[in-house]
Order: C-alpha cells, then structure tokens, then sequence
C-alpha cells in the first residue's frame, strides 16, 4: 500500500466559455513511502492541479484518494470530516515557487505561525522554530525580515515552516523555479538530505528534468491532464517509451539551446539529428567509431553531456549523421541494439516528424 495513492482521479474546470477543461484525467498514481517522486511536464500539464487534490486543496470530480491510510474520496465524493481533513493536512507540508512568506514578521516567526494550533506554549514554539532554522542551515537569520534574505534562503525559510508540524510528506510546487541554478542546487540537496533524516516522502513538481534527476527515485510525466509515462527514474531515462517522454528525458532544454546556437540551416535527405541517451557501464565502447566502422556512416557530435543518476554515469549525445534513408535505418537499428535510448529530432530540437 502506497503512503499517497490516487485511483482515477479526474478534474474537470469549466473555463469562461463554459467550456470543460480536463485538468487531470483519469490519472492513477501510488507513491511508496520514502519515495522522492518528480512530476513532470510543460506548462499546462496539470501537475498543480494533480498534487493539489493529495491534500484537497483541490477537490476531484471523479476517483479515489487515499493517503497515509486514510479515504479522503471515494468515487469522487469526501469522504473524511473536514475536521479529521484538517489534521490530515498538517501531515502534508507544502513549499511553492514563490515561497508564501509572510514580509512583515521575522524568519522565526514565520517558522513559529505554522505552530499556532499544536498546543506547544510560547517558549516551546520559539524553540522548535528555531530547531528547524537550525535543520535548514538559517538560524542565524531568525530575526531577520524575509526580504533581507536570497531567494534560496527564502525557500529554506519556506521549508522549515513546512516541516514544523513533523509531516510525512512534503510537496514541492516548482520550488525552485524561481532559483538561480546555484541555489537550486542547494535547495534540491537538501530536500534530499531532509527526506533521509526525516524519513519523509516528497512528491517534486517540476518542468525541469535535470531537478528530477538531480533527486527523484521516480518520475511521472504529465501531458494534457493524463500521466503519459511513469517509473523509476532509471527505467524512463534510459528507456523512454513515449515520444515526448524521450525528448524530455535528454534534457530537451540544453539540447534545443545547443541547436539554436548551432542555427542549423535545413538538414538535407542525407541528413539526420538523433539524441542518445545511455548508462556509460553498459555502453563502453565508441558508438561514433562504431557507427563508422560497421554501418560506414559519418557522425558528428554536436552536444555532449554525463549526468549522475543515483551514481550511475548516463550520457547524453546529440549526433548529426550523414548517410541515405537505409544507412539512417541500420544506425537506429544498431544504436537501439546496443543499448542506447535513440530519438530523432529536427534542426529546431523537437520530435522529428
Ligand atoms: N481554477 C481553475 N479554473 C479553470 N481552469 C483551471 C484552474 N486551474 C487550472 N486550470 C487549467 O487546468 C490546466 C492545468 O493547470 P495546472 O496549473 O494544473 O498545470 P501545471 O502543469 O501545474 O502548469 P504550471 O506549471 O504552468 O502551473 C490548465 O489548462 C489550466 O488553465
């Protein structure tokens, strides 16, 4: 049984036009506990509108919801007393890409204002407050104002006021979307060092990949309300099914810059741009000098990269290859032979079609 698991769950908006919106449809998900488990996908996907209905901040319109084994739906009715829900909720931290801090209180008493209902006296809360700061590296700002502080240090704020009521599960909503690379870093380190002396479950939206790589045991891709793909983080990286799944996964982002910059004018017929992506243990020899040798193509490599995912090297390539339809055939053939995750891409960097 999974802490959160969500059966069927569908929510439908109606837009100004009154026209349905299916925001997440029929969607099914168990996340175990311990898991570090990224939601990802574009802008739109429903991912909010997914993670909201955990706690129901978001109510569904159909399916069930049952977390830390409690009903809160069953086929699309609440089922749990608002009371019992409320309670329910302190066991869910949430931290957003905007923080939600409160300006005119300090640090600490913003950590403290998450303590107002726990029975805890002044002096309790104070110290607990500053217990968390301490947990987030940050005490020594506790009498700071919020907007004394970085970005980074914000969403540490925001993190330790989440955690105060010692949830079992914590949900990042972008949280570090607004981040620079650095402090995103830092921030994704520490969810990740939190979850193991917390022994939390976090459920990460995100429309970054390389944040889900970075930390997440498993990955859900959104598209259009429905979760396209889902598994561990190894099994989609290296073995995407799904066509934007396999985009996605290469870190699309770095590879469309890389094309961009490269501003490739239009491929001619004997030409054609592919993503490998593959575990650098299980690939060891050259596939370009392979490619060469066996199917006699010519390969030029126009973006490389290696990632750690749970300490296992992964690589990224982005190759051009010269060769007539047949020749292109047998390269696929042979690089998906070998192991290598294999996507076709336009000179623009999206899906070849
Ligand atoms: N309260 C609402 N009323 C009407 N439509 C909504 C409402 N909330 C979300 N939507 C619509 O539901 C869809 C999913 O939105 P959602 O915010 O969940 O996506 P997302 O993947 O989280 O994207 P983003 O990262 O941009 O927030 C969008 O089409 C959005 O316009």
């Amino acid at each position: 049984m999974g802490i959160i698991e969500l059966q069927h769950v569908n929510v439908d908006f109606a837009d100004k036009k009154r026209k349905i919106v299916h925001a997440v449809h029929d969607v099914s998900l168990t996340v175990e506990k311990g898991d570090i488990y990224g939601i990802v996908g574009f802008s739109g996907a429903g991912k909010s509108t997914l993670v909201r209905t955990i706690n129901l901040l978001q109510k569904p319109t159909a399916g069930n919801i049952k977390v830390n084994g409690t009903d809160f739906v069953k086929d699309g009715k609440q089922v749990i007393s608002n009371k019992n829900l409320q309670l329910e909720r302190r066991k869910i931290g949430m931290i957003f890409q905007n923080f939600n801090l409160l300006n005119e209180i300090t640090v600490v008493e913003n950590v403290a204002f998450a303590l107002k209902h726990s029975g805890l006296k002044d002096k309790e809360i104070e110290e607990k407050s500053l217990k968390l700061l301490e947990l987030v590296d940050l005490k020594e700002k506790a009498d700071f104002y919020p907007v004394q502080l970085s970005g980074g240090q914000q969403q540490r704020v925001a993190i330790a006021r989440a955690l105060a009521n010692e949830p079992d599960i914590l949900i990042s909503d972008e949280a570090t979307s607004a981040l620079d690379p650095q402090n995103t870093q830092q921030i994704l380190t520490l969810l990740k060092k939190l979850k193991e002396e917390l022994n939390l479950t976090i459920v990460l939206i995100t429309h970054e990949m390389s944040a889900v790589k970075k930390i997440c045991d498993k990955v859900a891709l959104m598209q259009q309300g429905k979760i396209i793909e889902n598994g561990t983080l190894r099994d989609v990286v290296l073995h995407p099914k799904n066509s934007l799944t396999k985009s996605f996964v290469g870190g699309s982002l770095e590879v469309i810059n890389t094309l961009e910059s490269l501003n490739l004018t239009k491929l001619n017929d004997h030409e054609a741009i592919y993503q490998l992506i593959y575990s650098l243990a299980n690939v060891t020899k050259s596939i370009i000098i392979d490619l060469y040798r066996q199917i006699g193509v010519e390969t030029s490599m126009l973006y490389g990269n290696v990632e750690l995912l749970d300490d296992e090297p992964i690589g990224t390539l982005l190759v051009l290859v010269k060769g007539d339809s047949d020749k292109q055939k047998q390269t696929v053939a042979f690089l998906t032979e070998e192991g290598v995750a294999v996507t076709r891409l336009n000179e623009k960097g999206n899906l070849y079609d």
